[in-house]
């Protein structure tokens, strides 16, 4: 099957003016992408993660053609998307999680409205997509609210649901959850499953959340200074990175560390134990085995967050990126 996103040594330099006193200024340039490649297949849900500044939302704006890459080959369905950004734009959705792309002082159905005509969406295609993202999103009771007095995670997912009114091959999330509660994180990740699933979306996440990717991703591409420094599963980058996750256990009383196996003790307080164990390995085994040596009363697990699993895998690579041969090519200019 071809490949629906295809990045061959994508670079993005940006001339950077600085005043440096009267009538003087310093040019420099900023090397935001550099020489990134990989290929993203029809039906895939990718997380593209790393640290501030890494080149993720540059990518993302060269992917969607709002910006044109310096050098390298970039086609999305087979489009170039700085030449072809209207023929393009028929067939992504973007959704911003800082920004709405919705009209701030309009009810949300009438920024929906809008969208039907800017995008020629046939009525009949319109309804449907409108209908299952109400239901789904559960947006009914929203529809005549003005966007500016939703809340974050309202807007949100008003937001996603104007990306796909016009049924996108192809969905970009920058930050999709940031600032939302428990319940409603839960909302748009299964809303996301689902279309991935069922409507075989191809899904671009960009995020700071560990369990975005977790709960949706079965590959994840990590980039730093504008590199790509690893593409593979998510347990693949726990093992670089030798990162752990906690267990957190509450026993009856005051014992003595726990001594288990493949997780060590690493803070105690009163009842309360945390082990650490490989982020890589399943918790379930640990646990089976607490609960049969020792009085548990309750337990929970804790993620790394994301800095730390990037930053130690980071470390860990030096500054050699773990991809495949090419990704590990010199940028061409
Ligand atoms: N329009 C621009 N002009 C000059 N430099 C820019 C421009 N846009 C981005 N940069 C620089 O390019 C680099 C990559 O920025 P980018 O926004 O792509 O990073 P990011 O990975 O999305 O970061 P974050 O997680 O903070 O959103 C940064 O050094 C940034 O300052």
């Amino acid at each position: 099957m071809d490949p629906f996103i295809e990045l061959d040594r994508v670079e993005k330099v940006f001339d950077v003016r600085r005043k440096t006193g009267f009538l003087k200024r310093e040019r420099r340039q900023v090397r935001a992408v550099d020489g990134i490649s990989f290929t993203v297949a029809p039906g895939e849900m990718v997380g593209y993660i790393g640290p501030n500044g890494a080149g993720k939302s540059t990518t993302i704006k060269m992917l969607t053609g709002i910006l044109t890459p310096s050098g390298g080959r970039l086609r999305v369905a087979g489009i170039d998307p700085s030449r072809e950004r209207t023929r393009l734009a028929h067939r992504i959705g973007v959704v911003f999680g800082q920004r709405t792309t919705l009209w701030w002082d309009l009810p949300l159905i009438d920024s929906y409205k809008l969208m039907h005509r800017m995008y020629r969406i046939p009525d009949a295609r319109y309804r449907e997509n409108l209908d299952r993202c109400v239901e789904l999103l559960e947006l009914a009771d929203l529809l005549d609210v003005p966007v500016r007095q939703l809340s974050l995670g309202q807007r949100m997912r008003g937001d996603i649901a104007a990306a796909l009114l016009h049924d996108p091959e192809v969905l970009y999330l920058d930050e999709p959850t940031i600032g939302l509660d428990v319940m409603s994180k839960a909302k748009v990740r299964g809303f996301l499953r689902e279309l991935n699933s069922e409507r075989g979306t191809t899904v671009l996440l960009t995020t700071h959340d560990l369990q975005d990717i977790e709960q949706l991703c079965s590959r994840v591409m990590v980039i730093d200074h504008g590199r790509m420094m690893y593409d593979g599963p998510l347990t693949g980058l726990h093992e670089v990175g030798e990162s752990e996750r906690t267990l957190v256990v509450d026993l009856e009383r005051e014992l003595g560390p726990i001594e288990i196996p493949d997780a060590r003790v690493v803070k105690v307080e009163g009842p309360r134990q945390w082990l650490a164990f490989p982020a890589s390995g399943s918790a379930a085994p640990l646990v089976a085995r607490i609960a049969a040596e020792y009085p548990l009363v309750d337990l929970s697990v804790r993620e790394p967050d994301i800095e730390a699993v990037i930053a130690k895998m980071l470390h860990s690579l030096g500054d050699s990126p773990k991809s495949p041969p090419e990704q590990a090519e010199e940028a061409v200019s």
